[in-house]
């Protein structure tokens, strides 16, 4: 859980940084006039590129979420401020389209983000497009039949011990909210991505500015800048799946030759690798495999002394310590050896548990009951006068840990 959530939390930076700016320049009433005019424009204008971006991603799912977004900013403005602030003439009460909004907003993202991508890009569009349009136009229909039933239901207060009168918000709409944001919260510790985060902290940004609908330009600047999170997201996603190893979260090789490009004079690298992992595979299944490469990850993770984990390939990650000699680095190697060492993997996957319940028992008896554990072994080099490049240092580092292989493995091993 803590190192999902050292994944998790920078997740959340850029996104908060951007409400918080907002939140900053509505308060202290900073906008500047030239940028105040610009604002309806760039509700657009981010729309436009957060829309470009996620469609040339195939990323259906962000797409629709910057749609729902601009689509609520849209609403809000023609159906709820023109009549309220300029009493022009509505269709719907609009008392009853605000109550909508803000109802339809929560419901929509929360199905649109449990909803993975898994169709073809149009096949995915179009029925996304039908089931997210399909609650709206019934409500929408609803409300032209039975105005006055259906503003009743969504505003009536239920539960008045609990009703958060500072909120500015009916009941139920706001129960929609607070269950989007926890399902949303629960996917993202599931499934740490940026899209999750942004989509968030845009949900919580955008229920704050409902009720403030009237309040100048309020409403398009945190509209914009809600989409401008969600744009980011798809950069962010993007940026992941080029640099990030998908199985265990590590930056992966890319990442890793981006790095060494800029190391100083003074360097160390240790190459790692699961011990007998073969043999594990074969025994316990590729899938448990896996479970191990994600603990093995985690763990290597936590490295101190300043070094960073890189999954290398395979069962292979490569450890970078800048400004450290290989002796130096030697001990955190150590630390991490011997954690990995004592750590039991539960095994979750019931399906490669032995089938028949007696061979079953015999596996879980004991106090190691459904659990493994592997070791690893390491070779660590540094930069010297002989070994004046990274690539030099790391074909070291691959000497060394063959030593310690032979040497009998779950050790760590020095170039010499
Ligand atoms: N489950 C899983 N296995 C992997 C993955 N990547 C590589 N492997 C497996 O890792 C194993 C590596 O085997 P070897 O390099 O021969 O290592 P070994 O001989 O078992 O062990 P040592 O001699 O101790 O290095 C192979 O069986 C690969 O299939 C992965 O992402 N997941």
């Amino acid at each position: 859980m803590r190192h999902r959530l050292a994944y998790i939390f920078p997740l959340f930076v850029a996104p908060l940084l951007l409400a918080a700016a907002g939140l900053f320049v509505l308060v202290f009433d900073l906008l500047p006039t030239p940028l105040a005019r610009f604002m309806d424009v760039s509700v657009w204008l981010f729309a436009l590129i957060g829309g470009l971006l996620a469609f040339s991603y195939a990323r259906t799912r962000n797409f629709f979420a910057v749609l729902m977004v601009l689509v609520t900013y849209l609403a809000l403005m023609q159906l709820v401020h023109q009549p309220v602030i300029n009493r022009t003439p509505a269709a719907i009460p609009p008392e009853l389209s605000y109550l909508l909004i803000s109802f339809l907003l929560p419901l929509l993202l929360t199905i649109n983000s449990l909803w993975t991508e898994r169709f073809h890009l149009l096949q995915d569009l179009f029925l996304r497009l039908a089931f997210l349009g399909l609650p709206a136009l019934i409500l929408v229909a609803v409300a032209h039949r039975f105005p006055a039933e259906l503003a009743d239901f969504f505003a009536r207060i239920y539960f008045p011990a609990i009703h958060v009168e500072k909120l500015r918000m009916a009941q139920i709409p706001a129960l929609a909210f607070l269950l989007s944001a926890l399902i949303l919260m629960i996917q993202l510790i599931r499934n740490p991505q940026p899209y999750f985060a942004s989509q968030w902290v845009a949900l919580v940004s955008m229920m704050l500015m409902l009720p403030y609908f009237h309040a100048g330009h309020a409403p398009a600047l945190i509209t914009s800048l809600a989409v401008l999170m969600l744009s980011l997201a798809v950069l962010h996603e993007a940026f992941h799946m080029a640099f990030r190893d998908d199985l265990t979260g590590l930056p992966g090789r890319r990442a890793l030759n981006e790095r060494l490009q800029r190391l100083g004079r003074n360097y160390a690298i240790a190459m790692s690798d699961v011990d007998h992992f073969k043999k594990f595979n074969d025994t316990y299944g590729h899938d448990i495999g896996d479970q191990v490469l994600k603990m093995v990850a985690a763990q290597l993770n936590k490295v101190s002394g300043g070094g960073k984990a890189y999954r290398y390939g395979g069962e292979e990650f490569t450890l970078v310590f800048p400004g450290k000699t290989a002796e130096e680095a030697r001990p955190y190697l150590e630390k991490l050896r011997e954690a990995i060492e004592a750590y039991q993997v539960r095994i979750r996957d019931t399906a490669s548990r032995p089938a028949d319940n007696k061979t079953g028992k015999q596996k879980r008896h004991g106090s190691q009951a459904d659990s493994v554990s592997v070791t690893i072994s390491m070779g660590v080099a540094e930069r010297t006068s002989e070994l004046n490049s990274p690539e030099e240092v790391i074909k070291a580092a691959d000497k060394a840990l063959y030593k310690a292989k032979e040497a009998g493995r779950n050790r760590i091993a020095l170039f010499k």
